[in-house]
């Protein structure tokens, strides 16, 4: 962990591979990653042509490092970021049958989240998925928890140990859209519970190195006016991040129009509640107005693309190169359970696919997004939409080493492929 736990000085050898930009990936065969006691990359060579011992006597101060090989046939990459997702809903991954949205959630979604009830459920389940998310390669993740709180500081407990970086929600709901046995009784109880998880996380963790709590309106149909601008002022109070939905799906985008009619559109509700910040992840994204997405860049909030989850119950094809060419800062997330696949990579390869049939759509490649610029969502932009940009998400000096370790099995060869062998942070590779 990099908050509290010397590691040995290390010099990482091998190939390896990150978003240069949007547009650009850097393979570098012959890599050396040197790595301070506290996990902070202190040098990146390329082209090493005498080896790491010859490397070690021309570096003073890192005779006694320890070194690292990539054995056989493999790479460093950054960790994935996944800047969305609900911890609660694991084991209801790719339970939705013929659902949308809103009768999705309460079928399989609320039912499921209210068991978190009970601690051991909670321990059981969580443990569970962020033993999964790591395995395959998300370092840094954005949970949604649920409604109760000693569950939700579990969750950051989890995570704080296992030294995955986490921004943890309590989740605030307490319109009746959600059923009596699961929502906040009311406002005064959404902002009193909410508070307590914050203050329990930035307990655990006081400088937020490792966790970090997020301010959660599950999404503006599950929260009274008064709960929103509640909210709004916690978030501002206690300097928290924000995350929420935004117009997923069109049934959706209607039912808030009827809850707030005084607005102008979906993401107007959140305006005018005080909840766009520079610091405010906001998730699908997908039928924004164009006059929506200007607000949206207008107050710096930053684009969650979940694109497994949007077909999956099926919202629809979020336009992200359009978002990006207006400048939007966007990262993937898995949104399970919406989101079939808890992997940041299985996203990599949807988000590709979905903008393919949005280009089949509008019948404009335009709308194609490249290999080189999904990896860089699911790294660098994720970074930047969790505001870690100056942490992770790529290899320079002064950033931490938070990488996964890639082994890539020859066809039988016996070794399992790729995604399987991701690693924790820097510490666990
Ligand atoms: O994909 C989603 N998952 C959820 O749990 C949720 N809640 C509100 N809106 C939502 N969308
Ligand atoms: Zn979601």
């Amino acid at each position: 962990m990099a908050a509290s736990a010397p590691v040995p000085k290390t010099i990482y050898v091998g190939p390896f591979v990150h978003s240069r930009s949007l547009t650009e990936i850097e393979i570098e065969e012959k890599g050396a990653i040197g790595v301070d006691e506290k996990g902070i990359i202190r040098f990146v060579e390329r082209s090493l042509s005498n080896g790491v011992e010859e490397l070690k006597k021309q570096k003073e101060e890192w005779e006694d490092a320890r070194v690292v090989n990539i054995e056989g046939n493999g790479f460093f990459f950054p960790g994935f970021i996944d800047t969305h997702t609900h911890a609660p809903q694991h084991p209801n991954t790719g339970l939705f049958g013929k659902t949308t949205l809103l009768d999705w959630l309460q079928t399989y979604t609320f039912p499921m989240e209210s068991s978190l009830s009970s601690l051991p459920t909670a321990q059981r389940i969580y443990q569970n998925f962020v033993s999964r998310t790591l395995s395959h390669g998300t370092t840094t993740c954005a949970y949604y928890a649920t409604i109760h709180v000693p569950a939700t500081n579990l969750l950051a407990d989890i995570c704080l140990k296992r030294g995955q970086r986490a921004l943890v929600g309590r989740v605030c709901m307490n319109s009746d859209l959600s059923p009596e046995y699961y929502r906040d009784e009311s406002t005064e109880t959404s902002v009193r519970d909410s508070k307590a998880s914050i203050d329990y996380i930035q307990s655990i963790d006081p400088h937020g190195e490792i966790v970090q709590p997020i301010v959660t309106p599950r999404f503006a149909p599950s929260c009274t006016s008064d709960c929103l601008s509640a909210i709004g002022r916690l978030a501002q109070e206690t300097s928290s991040h924000i995350q929420t939905h935004i117009s997923e799906n069109k049934g959706e985008i209607a039912l808030v129009a009827s809850l707030f009619p005084q607005s102008k559109s979906y993401t107007d509700v959140y305006e005018t509640h005080g909840l766009l910040t520079p610091k405010t992840i906001l998730a699908h994204a997908v039928h924004l107005s164009p006059e929506e997405r200007k607000t949206i860049l207008h107050h710096k909030s930053k684009i969650s693309h979940c694109p497994a989850s949007n077909t999956a119950i099926t919202s629809g094809c979020a336009p992200i190169r359009t978002l990006l060419n207006e400048g939007h800062t966007v990262g993937l997330g898995t949104d399970v359970s919406g989101g079939f696949h808890p992997s940041i990579l299985e996203n990599v390869r949807q988000a590709i696919w979905v903008s393919r049939h949005l280009a089949l759509h509008t019948q404009s490649d335009a709308a194609k997004l490249s290999t080189e610029e999904a990896l860089y969502l699911a790294t660098r932009g994720g970074a930047a939409v969790v505001g870690l940009e100056d942490k992770v998400g790529g290899f320079e000096v002064g950033k931490e080493w938070d990488a996964q370790m890639i082994h890539l099995g020859g066809v039988g060869s016996g070794e399992e492929n790729v995604e399987e062998n991701g690693g924790g942070g820097y510490g666990s590779v």
